[in-house]
């Protein structure tokens, strides 16, 4: 029997006015364990009533009553991350030991981060900067944020969304990807326990839901991750209605490789895992090598043999699990289909198995700059090879794509480095690695990966607004 998920309104758990439903599917075998309500306007209206109602008690604590409740949402992450796992592994099909390791104990990070920093918001120092007046900064919360999060790390994305909203002392409606509600209901279950009715809120559903989040005239604010066209459309309905928009919308990561790199083999071995981990699917994968052409034919045979010796799956060797859904395995396998014939397919390039939605993981060679797979993102465990001469060639290609989410630099010497990093048009640049993130620093893009930042400081900045008092003070 399959398990029917609700909505989480109001402090509870409700079945959707719209008595609509859609199978929600375990990636790994293809077959459908769950099913999600499909939300529509009546369900959208209610979880907005609710936040609005919930911000007039909840946007006025303090920042240390809303940190206290943070960390016990931390701690309860800790303490249930069996329950997150179990639903996140099946949402996504990915290997345990992925999640238990790198997932659930940053997602406790983050809340605990942000617990932290809403105590510590900082701006200049209140004092007379016009004789006889004293002006003072404020950092208010904005009101309801509607947010919608993707497939690729479904309660982590989540987390990125809510934990700074809520520390700012905004309330949330919070609407999931249609194929991965699973662990977002879970997160509600446990959050839902800690915060006051209506801070909170998960309504499930597809894309119309989604809009109706998004246009919703309770919502002060938007944020999503998705992809490029979805921020597209967010900013424009957004627009219409003055509300602001927080978008991270992908990438296509340069992994420029220089000729002094000290050890190309264990380069091309931390090349591969940052690619292929988690099946590819995520924005900052290193998906696009620029390699120096004298040591192009090393570094391909490096990074062919370390990508080829990766396993994917759901045992405990399996390094990245499925893809998420049957529309990103046609996706992948769309681009595979379409290799120019410059090109060659160094491993991979096929489905694995019959059950499920596994792609093996994949190396493209001798790829040219206008070619679909170096421009569009293709979300999957693909990394591509193309050559530069020099400095200004890799420069040329690295920047010479749409997105500007996520690179890195790859070399020894530390000028070439800070060089690079200057001048590389991405908002998260890594030299000598690619791919760690940490609560304190802020992840978010240029270009059309867009704009506002997650985690840091930034990203809860980036759910206040500023006011600025200006009291007379006479002589
Ligand atoms: N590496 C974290 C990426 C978040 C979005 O995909």
């Amino acid at each position: 029997m399959t398990t029917r998920l609700q909505n989480f309104i109001d402090g509870k758990f409700v079945d959707a006015r719209s008595g609509r439903f859609s199978d929600v599917i375990d990636p790994s075998t293809g077959e459908v364990y769950a099913q999600a309500p499909v939300s529509g306007q009546e369900d959208v209206d209610a979880a907005f009533a609710a936040a609005a109602s919930a911000f007039d008690t909840w946007g006025q604590t303090t920042p240390g009553e809303r940190a206290n409740l943070l960390l016990k949402i931390a701690d309860a992450i800790d303490a249930r991350a069996d329950e997150i796992n179990e639903a996140e592994c099946r949402n996504t099909g990915k290997p345990a030991a992925r999640m238990a390791e790198d997932e659930t104990p940053v997602a406790a990070d983050h809340f605990r981060f942000f617990a932290g920093a809403a105590r510590t918001l900082e701006g200049p120092s209140a004092g007379e900067f016009l004789a006889e007046h004293t002006s003072v900064i404020r950092h208010e919360p904005i009101g309801v944020i509607g947010q919608v999060t993707p497939w690729n790390y479904p309660m982590m994305m989540a987390v990125w969304k809510i934990a700074p909203a809520l520390a700012a002392g905004n309330t949330v409606v919070l609407k999931p990807s249609d194929t991965t509600p699973v662990s977002t209901v879970k997160l509600a279950e446990i959050i839902g326990d800690i915060l006051p009715a209506g801070v909170f809120n998960v309504v499930t559903g597809d894309r119309e839901t989604g809009a109706l989040v998004v246009g919703h005239p309770l919502a002060s604010m938007v944020a999503i991750t998705g992809s490029v066209g979805a921020g597209m459309s967010v900013a424009k309905t957004a627009a219409d209605d003055l509300k602001r928009v927080h978008l991270e919308l992908g990438g296509k990561a340069p992994v420029v490789v220089f000729e002094d790199i000290k050890d190309i083999k264990a380069a091309a071995e931390a090349i591969a895992g940052a690619g292929l981990y988690n099946a590819g699917q995520d924005c900052t994968a290193a998906c696009r090598v620029l390699v120096h052409e004298s040591i192009h034919d090393e570094f391909a045979a490096a990074l062919t043999e370390a990508a080829a010796a990766t396993v994917t799956g759901t045992g405990e060797d399996a390094f990245y699990g499925p893809l998420n859904n049957p529309t990103q395995l046609e996706r992948v396998t769309g681009f595979l289909s379409r290799v120019p014939a410059h090109a060659s397919v160094l491993t991979g390039g096929h489905k694995l198995g019959d059950q499920g939605y596994f792609f093996a993981p994949t190396v493209v060679d001798g790829l040219q700059q206008d070619d679909e797979m170096v421009q569009n993102e293709v979300f999957g465990p693909v990394i591509t090879i193309q050559t530069f001469t020099d400095e200004a060639d890799a420069l040329a290609k690295a920047n010479g794509v749409r997105y500007g989410l996520s690179g890195s630099v790859w070399t020894s010497d530390h000028g070439r480095a800070m060089r690079m990093s200057k001048r590389l048009d991405f908002g998260v640049v890594w030299v000598n690695t690619h791919i760690p993130f940490v609560s304190e620093m802020p992840h978010g893009g240029f270009k059309h990966s867009g704009y506002g930042k997650d985690l840091s400081v930034f990203g809860l900045h980036d759910y206040t607004r500023v006011k600025h008092v200006m009291h007379y003070i006479g002589e």
